[in-house]
Protein backbone atom coordinates (compact mmCIF):
# COMPACT_ATOMS: atom_id res chain seq x y z
CA UNK A 1 0.00 0.00 0.00
CA UNK A 2 1.48 3.56 -0.93
CA UNK A 3 2.02 5.91 2.23
CA UNK A 4 -1.18 8.01 3.82
CA UNK A 5 -1.26 11.33 1.56
CA UNK A 6 -3.28 12.92 4.66
CA UNK A 7 -3.87 12.24 8.77
CA UNK A 8 -6.29 12.56 11.12
CA UNK A 9 -5.79 12.31 14.54
CA UNK A 10 -9.24 11.82 17.08
CA UNK A 11 -8.22 13.82 20.04
CA UNK A 12 -9.67 12.43 23.14
CA UNK A 13 -9.83 11.75 26.82
CA UNK A 14 -10.40 8.35 28.88
CA UNK A 15 -13.91 7.15 28.58
CA UNK A 16 -15.36 10.00 26.32
CA UNK A 17 -16.53 7.87 23.84
CA UNK A 18 -13.57 7.64 21.37
CA UNK A 19 -13.75 3.89 20.96
CA UNK A 20 -17.19 4.41 19.47
CA UNK A 21 -16.38 7.22 17.47
CA UNK A 22 -13.24 5.86 16.35
CA UNK A 23 -14.66 1.97 15.24
CA UNK A 24 -17.61 4.10 13.64
CA UNK A 25 -14.78 5.91 11.32
CA UNK A 26 -13.20 2.53 10.68
CA UNK A 27 -16.08 0.72 9.81
CA UNK A 28 -16.82 3.57 6.79
CA UNK A 29 -13.79 2.75 5.24
CA UNK A 30 -12.69 5.82 4.33
CA UNK A 31 -11.59 7.79 7.18
CA UNK A 32 -8.58 5.39 8.08
CA UNK A 33 -8.54 2.74 11.22
CA UNK A 34 -8.10 5.06 14.66
CA UNK A 35 -6.66 2.95 17.29
CA UNK A 36 -4.58 3.60 20.35
CA UNK A 37 -1.33 2.90 18.42
CA UNK A 38 0.68 5.25 20.55
CA UNK A 39 -0.57 5.02 24.12
CA UNK A 40 2.36 2.70 25.53
CA UNK A 41 4.49 4.86 27.78
CA UNK A 42 7.70 4.79 27.46
CA UNK A 43 9.37 3.78 30.62
CA UNK A 44 7.64 0.58 30.13
CA UNK A 45 6.10 0.00 26.52
CA UNK A 46 2.74 -0.63 28.33
CA UNK A 47 -0.28 1.47 28.37
CA UNK A 48 -0.80 2.85 31.26
CA UNK A 49 -1.05 0.82 34.22
CA UNK A 50 -4.06 1.51 37.27
CA UNK A 51 -1.87 2.86 39.78
CA UNK A 52 -0.41 5.55 37.44
CA UNK A 53 -3.89 7.27 37.05
CA UNK A 54 -3.13 8.24 40.62
CA UNK A 55 -0.34 10.68 42.05
CA UNK A 56 -0.61 9.65 45.66
CA UNK A 57 -1.45 5.89 46.25
CA UNK A 58 -3.25 5.22 50.09
CA UNK A 59 -3.35 1.99 51.40
CA UNK A 60 -6.81 1.95 50.83
CA UNK A 61 -6.56 2.97 47.36
CA UNK A 62 -3.73 0.54 46.59
CA UNK A 63 -5.90 -2.13 47.40
CA UNK A 64 -8.63 -1.30 44.93
CA UNK A 65 -6.18 -1.18 41.47
CA UNK A 66 -5.51 -4.63 40.34
CA UNK A 67 -1.79 -5.27 39.11
CA UNK A 68 -1.34 -7.73 36.34
CA UNK A 69 0.81 -9.49 34.12
CA UNK A 70 0.56 -7.44 30.83
CA UNK A 71 3.30 -7.61 27.92
CA UNK A 72 4.17 -4.88 25.58
CA UNK A 73 1.93 -5.03 22.29
CA UNK A 74 3.39 -7.59 19.76
CA UNK A 75 4.13 -5.20 17.25
CA UNK A 76 6.30 -2.92 19.26
CA UNK A 77 7.79 -5.77 21.40
CA UNK A 78 9.23 -7.23 18.06
CA UNK A 79 9.54 -3.49 16.18
CA UNK A 80 13.40 -3.12 16.60
CA UNK A 81 13.28 0.50 16.44
CA UNK A 82 10.49 3.06 16.80
CA UNK A 83 10.58 4.32 13.77
CA UNK A 84 9.51 0.63 12.24
CA UNK A 85 6.73 0.64 14.55
CA UNK A 86 5.59 3.51 13.14
CA UNK A 87 5.59 2.08 10.22
CA UNK A 88 3.99 -0.60 11.22
CA UNK A 89 1.49 1.99 12.57
CA UNK A 90 1.32 3.86 9.22
CA UNK A 91 0.01 0.60 7.41
CA UNK A 92 -2.41 -0.81 10.01
CA UNK A 93 -4.01 2.96 10.16
CA UNK A 94 -4.78 3.79 6.73
CA UNK A 95 -7.35 2.88 4.59
CA UNK A 96 -7.06 2.37 0.62
CA UNK A 97 -8.28 6.04 -0.17
CA UNK A 98 -5.18 7.19 1.43
CA UNK A 99 -6.56 8.51 4.94
CA UNK A 100 -3.86 7.68 8.05
CA UNK A 101 -5.62 7.93 11.34
CA UNK A 102 -5.21 7.21 15.25
CA UNK A 103 -6.55 8.04 18.64
CA UNK A 104 -4.92 9.80 20.62
CA UNK A 105 -5.17 10.77 24.36
CA UNK A 106 -4.05 13.48 26.04
CA UNK A 107 -2.33 11.53 29.01
CA UNK A 108 0.41 10.02 26.08
CA UNK A 109 0.55 13.05 23.76
CA UNK A 110 3.83 14.14 25.31
CA UNK A 111 5.46 10.80 25.67
CA UNK A 112 4.52 10.46 21.80
CA UNK A 113 5.84 13.10 20.41
CA UNK A 114 9.13 13.06 22.16
CA UNK A 115 9.23 9.34 20.48
CA UNK A 116 8.71 11.20 17.55
CA UNK A 117 11.88 13.34 18.55
CA UNK A 118 13.93 10.62 19.28
CA UNK A 119 13.50 9.18 15.83
CA UNK A 120 14.39 12.45 13.96
CA UNK A 121 11.03 14.16 13.72
CA UNK A 122 11.56 18.30 15.20
CA UNK A 123 9.24 20.72 16.47
CA UNK A 124 8.63 22.59 19.66
CA UNK A 125 5.08 21.97 19.97
CA UNK A 126 3.87 18.45 19.91
CA UNK A 127 1.42 19.10 17.26
CA UNK A 128 4.56 20.61 15.02
CA UNK A 129 5.99 17.10 15.71
CA UNK A 130 3.00 15.12 14.71
CA UNK A 131 3.01 17.66 11.34
CA UNK A 132 6.56 16.26 10.59
CA UNK A 133 5.68 12.65 10.79
CA UNK A 134 2.56 12.47 9.27
CA UNK A 135 0.98 14.31 6.00
CA UNK A 136 -1.44 17.19 6.30
CA UNK A 137 -3.12 16.33 9.69
CA UNK A 138 -6.56 17.36 10.78
CA UNK A 139 -8.06 17.16 14.75
CA UNK A 140 -10.89 15.85 15.51
CA UNK A 141 -11.59 16.30 19.14
CA UNK A 142 -14.06 13.97 21.29
CA UNK A 143 -15.42 15.78 24.31
CA UNK A 144 -17.25 14.60 26.82
CA UNK A 145 -19.81 16.84 29.06
CA UNK A 146 -20.54 14.70 31.73
CA UNK A 147 -17.36 15.02 34.04
CA UNK A 148 -18.64 13.36 36.52
CA UNK A 149 -20.06 10.39 34.21
CA UNK A 150 -17.13 10.07 32.56
CA UNK A 151 -14.55 9.73 35.91
CA UNK A 152 -16.83 7.01 37.28
CA UNK A 153 -17.25 5.22 34.19
CA UNK A 154 -13.16 5.54 33.79
CA UNK A 155 -13.07 4.46 37.88
CA UNK A 156 -15.00 1.72 37.06
CA UNK A 157 -13.08 0.69 33.75
CA UNK A 158 -9.33 1.04 36.34
CA UNK A 159 -10.38 -1.44 38.81
CA UNK A 160 -12.01 -4.01 36.29
CA UNK A 161 -10.30 -3.61 33.40
CA UNK A 162 -13.20 -3.92 31.68
CA UNK A 163 -12.84 -1.14 29.11
CA UNK A 164 -15.61 -2.40 26.80
CA UNK A 165 -19.22 -4.09 26.89
CA UNK A 166 -18.74 -7.62 27.20
CA UNK A 167 -14.49 -7.60 26.98
CA UNK A 168 -12.10 -8.24 30.12
CA UNK A 169 -8.06 -8.02 29.60
CA UNK A 170 -7.89 -9.82 33.23
CA UNK A 171 -8.91 -12.86 34.73
CA UNK A 172 -9.63 -10.28 37.69
CA UNK A 173 -13.56 -10.93 38.20
CA UNK A 174 -13.58 -7.39 40.24
CA UNK A 175 -16.57 -5.78 41.85
CA UNK A 176 -16.02 -2.12 41.38
CA UNK A 177 -16.02 -0.13 44.70
CA UNK A 178 -17.10 3.52 45.33
CA UNK A 179 -14.25 5.42 46.46
CA UNK A 180 -14.93 9.26 46.19
CA UNK A 181 -11.70 10.81 46.62
CA UNK A 182 -10.73 8.15 43.57
CA UNK A 183 -13.57 9.90 41.64
CA UNK A 184 -12.60 13.28 42.53
CA UNK A 185 -8.95 13.16 41.40
CA UNK A 186 -10.26 11.76 38.20
CA UNK A 187 -12.98 14.80 37.48
CA UNK A 188 -9.85 16.70 38.15
CA UNK A 189 -7.68 15.13 36.17
CA UNK A 190 -9.89 14.90 33.28
CA UNK A 191 -10.91 18.29 33.30
CA UNK A 192 -7.80 19.19 33.15
CA UNK A 193 -6.37 17.22 30.18
CA UNK A 194 -9.75 18.96 28.44
CA UNK A 195 -8.33 21.90 29.36
CA UNK A 196 -5.33 21.30 28.22
CA UNK A 197 -6.13 20.24 24.86
CA UNK A 198 -7.94 23.73 24.68
CA UNK A 199 -4.97 25.63 25.18
CA UNK A 200 -2.45 23.68 22.90
CA UNK A 201 -4.50 24.04 19.70
CA UNK A 202 -5.58 27.58 20.52
CA UNK A 203 -1.46 28.26 20.78
CA UNK A 204 -0.99 26.24 17.52
CA UNK A 205 -4.26 28.79 15.80
CA UNK A 206 -6.14 25.23 14.87
CA UNK A 207 -9.69 24.85 15.08
CA UNK A 208 -10.15 21.55 15.64
CA UNK A 209 -14.01 19.18 14.81
CA UNK A 210 -15.33 19.37 18.48
CA UNK A 211 -17.58 15.93 18.30
CA UNK A 212 -19.49 16.03 22.03
CA UNK A 213 -20.12 12.55 23.30
CA UNK A 214 -23.46 13.24 24.03
CA UNK A 215 -24.39 14.76 20.48
CA UNK A 216 -23.19 11.71 19.44
CA UNK A 217 -25.12 9.28 21.16
CA UNK A 218 -27.92 11.04 20.78
CA UNK A 219 -27.68 12.43 17.17
CA UNK A 220 -26.18 9.35 15.61
CA UNK A 221 -25.82 10.07 11.80
CA UNK A 222 -25.99 13.67 11.64
CA UNK A 223 -22.54 13.59 14.09
CA UNK A 224 -20.92 10.76 12.14
CA UNK A 225 -21.95 12.75 8.74
CA UNK A 226 -20.30 16.24 10.11
CA UNK A 227 -17.27 14.03 11.21
CA UNK A 228 -16.91 13.11 7.43
CA UNK A 229 -17.52 15.91 5.99
CA UNK A 230 -14.59 17.82 8.19
CA UNK A 231 -12.13 14.67 6.76
CA UNK A 232 -13.04 15.74 3.39
CA UNK A 233 -14.75 12.29 2.93
CA UNK A 234 -16.07 11.96 -1.30
CA UNK A 235 -19.94 11.74 -0.89
CA UNK A 236 -19.69 12.70 2.51
CA UNK A 237 -23.36 12.33 2.73
CA UNK A 238 -23.81 8.97 0.97
CA UNK A 239 -21.42 6.98 2.75
CA UNK A 240 -23.26 4.09 4.33
CA UNK A 241 -22.82 4.55 7.76
CA UNK A 242 -22.42 1.48 10.62
CA UNK A 243 -25.21 1.58 13.88
CA UNK A 244 -23.29 2.16 17.06
CA UNK A 245 -20.43 -0.63 16.83
CA UNK A 246 -20.52 -0.72 20.96
CA UNK A 247 -22.57 -0.91 23.27
CA UNK A 248 -23.03 1.83 26.66
CA UNK A 249 -21.26 -0.18 29.39
CA UNK A 250 -22.56 1.85 32.58
CA UNK A 251 -25.43 0.79 34.07
CA UNK A 252 -27.39 1.66 36.87
CA UNK A 253 -24.63 1.00 39.94
CA UNK A 254 -22.85 3.98 36.89
CA UNK A 255 -25.73 6.16 37.62
CA UNK A 256 -26.25 5.28 41.76
CA UNK A 257 -22.25 6.57 41.61
CA UNK A 258 -22.80 9.78 39.75
CA UNK A 259 -25.67 10.35 42.34
CA UNK A 260 -23.61 9.49 45.83
CA UNK A 261 -20.23 11.77 44.20
CA UNK A 262 -22.97 14.99 43.19
CA UNK A 263 -24.42 14.13 46.56
CA UNK A 264 -21.63 14.26 48.24
CA UNK A 265 -20.09 17.29 46.64
CA UNK A 266 -23.45 19.47 47.04
CA UNK A 267 -23.21 18.30 50.85
CA UNK A 268 -18.98 19.55 51.51
CA UNK A 269 -20.52 22.88 49.58
CA UNK A 270 -23.32 23.39 52.33
CA UNK A 271 -21.16 23.16 55.00
CA UNK A 272 -18.39 25.72 53.65
N1 LIG B 1 -23.37 2.84 21.88
C1 LIG B 1 -22.99 3.58 22.93
N2 LIG B 1 -23.86 4.44 23.49
C2 LIG B 1 -23.49 5.20 24.55
N3 LIG B 1 -22.26 5.17 25.12
C3 LIG B 1 -21.36 4.32 24.60
C4 LIG B 1 -21.66 3.49 23.48
N4 LIG B 1 -20.55 2.76 23.19
C5 LIG B 1 -19.61 3.11 24.09
N5 LIG B 1 -20.09 4.05 24.92
C6 LIG B 1 -19.43 4.63 26.10
O1 LIG B 1 -18.20 5.28 25.85
C7 LIG B 1 -17.45 5.26 27.08
C8 LIG B 1 -16.05 4.74 26.80
O2 LIG B 1 -15.30 5.79 26.22
P1 LIG B 1 -13.92 5.54 25.45
O3 LIG B 1 -14.13 4.63 24.32
O4 LIG B 1 -13.34 6.88 25.16
O5 LIG B 1 -13.04 4.81 26.56
S1 LIG B 1 -11.52 4.29 26.46
O6 LIG B 1 -10.76 5.14 27.42
O7 LIG B 1 -11.02 4.42 25.09
O8 LIG B 1 -11.55 2.91 26.91
C9 LIG B 1 -18.18 4.35 28.05
O9 LIG B 1 -18.96 5.19 28.91
P2 LIG B 1 -19.78 4.64 30.16
O10 LIG B 1 -21.03 4.02 29.63
O11 LIG B 1 -20.09 5.85 30.98
O12 LIG B 1 -18.90 3.66 30.88
C10 LIG B 1 -19.00 3.54 27.08
O13 LIG B 1 -20.12 2.89 27.62
O1 LIG C 1 -11.69 -0.89 23.89
C1 LIG C 1 -11.32 0.39 24.22
C2 LIG C 1 -9.82 0.54 24.23
O2 LIG C 1 -9.31 -0.53 25.02
C3 LIG C 1 -7.89 -0.50 25.15
O3 LIG C 1 -7.48 0.66 25.80
C4 LIG C 1 -7.96 0.78 27.09
O4 LIG C 1 -7.28 -0.13 27.89
C5 LIG C 1 -5.95 0.24 28.22
C6 LIG C 1 -5.44 -0.76 29.20
O5 LIG C 1 -5.18 -1.97 28.54
C7 LIG C 1 -5.91 1.63 28.83
O6 LIG C 1 -4.59 1.98 29.18
C8 LIG C 1 -6.42 2.60 27.82
O7 LIG C 1 -6.38 3.91 28.37
C9 LIG C 1 -7.84 2.22 27.53
O8 LIG C 1 -8.31 3.09 26.51
C10 LIG C 1 -7.20 -0.53 23.82
O9 LIG C 1 -5.80 -0.40 23.97
C11 LIG C 1 -7.68 0.58 22.93
O10 LIG C 1 -7.09 0.46 21.65
C12 LIG C 1 -9.21 0.48 22.82
O11 LIG C 1 -9.63 1.61 22.09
Amino acid sequence: MSPPAESVFVCATPRSGSTLFCEALSATGVAGRPAEYFEALRGTDLPRQPQEYFDELTPELEALLPRFDQQPAPELARSRTYGEYLAWARREGTTPNGVFSAKLMWGYLGEFADRLREVGYAGDSDLDVLAGAFPRPRYIRVVRLGKVEQAVSLWTAIQTQSWRDGETFTDADREPVFHRAAIDHLVRRLTEQEDRWGTLFAAQGIAPLTIVYEELVEHWEVTMRRALRYIGAADADGIELPAPPLRRQSNGRSQSWVERFAGAAALSRSTW
